[in-house]
């Protein structure tokens, strides 16, 4: 299959970008992790911006003296200094490429070169000519090319190839064509420019119309055959077209394209996250290919597919793109057979009824939690089997503070029989208030011995686990004073409970001891 050269730009238009800056080391590791990619063309720098970018591109290039697959590369303005600033810089590099551009739309000539159309034309000449002399080869792109004259592009074109450029770059500087557009323009540029079969056509998008990927593509349809890209898409304004996109699209639709490029696919998510890294920028988890949710699912409909078969919903393996494997993220949109298989994957067999159980407690919890991790559905496996295990329940609970200090809980519970009971009650603080009304409703004489709270996980919403010891004080375990010693006979009883709401977690910890008292009593009469 004919191959679509990479060209990445990263170290250059990326880090041009507000908030993208590198210094040495880390342009210098950015451009380890592209070697090892097999982009076919670094672009590493513009060494007459300043002595530490010079350096940079020398640092570079020294790392690719003996990498003789991979073009490095620097830009410059279309004059001497500038040139001969990138053939100074590249000069380690087994190959060498220098880039040098000239805008040639009216509005950049006019307003910003304020130069003519032949004044353009004379420095395209001279530039590439220069470089032709200093490197292995030349690039030359027009700025701006989309707002210029198609019959004017073809003249500079003509006269870069003629200089001795042998790639022809077409900027979309401004984010501006669209699809059908740009691939028109690369019918026409190649049909009519004057030595065209020299060259390789190359196309530079930006993404200021969210269309960087999508006109590089294009551009790829209408016969360009080298891609300008930078990871993460990251560059001027709205970025450039993403190296990851494009290269996955070509890759994935290879039936459609019928063209390869010579990446090495499964290190993108490496020097995707590597790049996030050094400079700081997060991928966005959204983000096509190597963003956290580019192989998560958490749809219930999804995942029940993703259960049956892979391919239902992912037209890429994460292992294609070195990304960690297929994620079934457990959320409010989740079903029961993502539920079902995460359990017996944490040891619990759910089925039938009890799947059915597990399931509403889980989706309840979802409701006030992002994502239910898996120490949340253990302990709501666990505590789910506790607070289901009757006769009373936990229907509602309501609790304020009072201004003297004190609270007040209203509390709502159903029996197995089918009643409703409520009650309010005063206590020193909501758990109290809330102990006080459910000792009230089941009609128990206990009293609390031992109560503690911990966090299961993380973060704001983590989950409150809440174990609670009661003593039965009824009358045949009352405590026998005899002689020195006391004999405590009353019964300890245990009850847990699990919830985001850590009062929600103590009451439900709180009935299920009292509910095993109620069992306990039951049993023995
Ligand atoms: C579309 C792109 O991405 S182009 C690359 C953009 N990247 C950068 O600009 C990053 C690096 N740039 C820099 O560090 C600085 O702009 C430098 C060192 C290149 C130049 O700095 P200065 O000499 O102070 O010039 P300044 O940036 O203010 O203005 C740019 C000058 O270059 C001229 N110029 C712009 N493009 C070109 C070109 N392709 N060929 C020749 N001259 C050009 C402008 O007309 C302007 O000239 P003027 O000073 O005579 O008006
Ligand atoms: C220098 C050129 C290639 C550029 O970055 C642009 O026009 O966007
Ligand atoms: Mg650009």
């Amino acid at each position: 299959m004919e191959q679509v050269r990479i060209f990445d730009t990263t170290l250059r238009d990326g880090e041009q970008a507000p908030g993208f800056s590198m210094d040495l080391d880390q342009k210098v590791r950015m451009a380890k992790a592209l070697l090892e990619l097999k982009v076919d063309v670094i672009e590493a720098g513009f060494p007459v911006a300043s002595p530490g970018d010079f350096a940079a591109v020398k640092a570079i290039a020294t790392e690719a003296s003996d990498m003789h697959d991979t073009f490095i590369c620097g830009l410059a303005r279309a004059n001497e200094k500038d040139i001969q600033a990138v053939a100074d810089s590249i000069a380690p590099a087994a190959k060498k490429r220098i880039h040098t551009f000239i805008a040639t739309s009216p509005i950049h000539r006019e307003h910003k070169l304020r130069m003519s159309k032949e004044q353009v034309l004379e420095k395209t000449i001279a530039s590439v000519r220069q470089a032709k002399d200093l490197a292995d080869e030349v690039e030359f792109s027009a700025e701006d090319a989309i707002r210029t004259e198609r019959d004017y592009l073809v003249q500079v074109f003509g006269a870069a190839i003629e200089a001795g450029a042998t790639t022809i770059n077409v900027p979309d500087t401004v984010g501006y064509t669209t699809p059908q557009e740009i691939e028109d323009l690369f019918r026409y540029l190649i049909a009519n420019t004057p030595g065209a079969e020299k060259a390789v056509f190359s196309a530079h998008c930006h993404d200021d119309l969210g269309m960087a990927v999508a006109n590089s593509l294009a551009a790829v349809r209408g016969g360009a055959r080298q891609v300008e890209c930078a990871l993460n898409g990251i560059g001027e304004r709205a970025g450039n077209c993403a190296l990851e996109e494009v290269v996955m699209a070509i890759n994935t639709r290879a039936d459609f394209f019928e063209l390869s490029t010579q990446i090495d696919t499964t290190k993108l998510y490496n020097a995707s996250r590597l790049l996030a890294r050094l400079t700081g920028q997060d991928v966005p988890r959204n983000k096509a290919i190597v963003g956290d949710n580019a192989f998560a699912h958490e749809s219930g409909i999804h995942q029940d597919g993703m259960l049956k078969n892979l391919q239902t919903y992912e037209i890429m393996r994460p292992s294609d793109v070195g990304a960690p494997t297929s994620l079934l993220v457990l959320g409010k949109h989740s079903g029961r057979n993502a539920l079902a298989d995460r359990a017996r994957e944490l040891g619990h067999n759910l089925s039938g009824e009890r799947l059915n159980e597990v399931f509403e407690a889980f989706k309840q919890l979802a409701d006030s939690k992002k994502n239910v991790t898996n120490d949340d559905l253990k302990s709501l496996i666990l505590g789910q089997s506790l607070n289901a295990s009757g006769p009373w329940r936990v229907a509602g609970l309501k609790t304020g503070a009072e201004r003297d200090g004190h609270a007040t809980a209203h509390v709502t519970l159903t029996h197995q029989n089918g009643t409703v009971h409520t009650h309010e009650a005063r206590g020193n603080g909501p758990l109290d208030a809330a102990f006080s009304s459910i000792k009230e409703i089941v009609g128990l004489d206990v009293h609390l011995e031992d109560f503690s709270v911990k966090s299961i996980g993380t973060g704001i919403d983590a989950q409150g686990w809440a174990d609670v010891h009661l003593l039965d004080n009824s009358s045949e375990n009352e405590m026998v004073v005899g002689g020195e010693e006391s004999v405590d006979r009353r019964p300890r009883i245990h009850g847990s409970g699990v919830h985001t709401d850590i009062v929600f977690a103590s009451v439900i910890a709180y009935l299920d001891a009292m509910n095993r008292i109620v069992r306990n009593r039951a049993q023995q009469s």
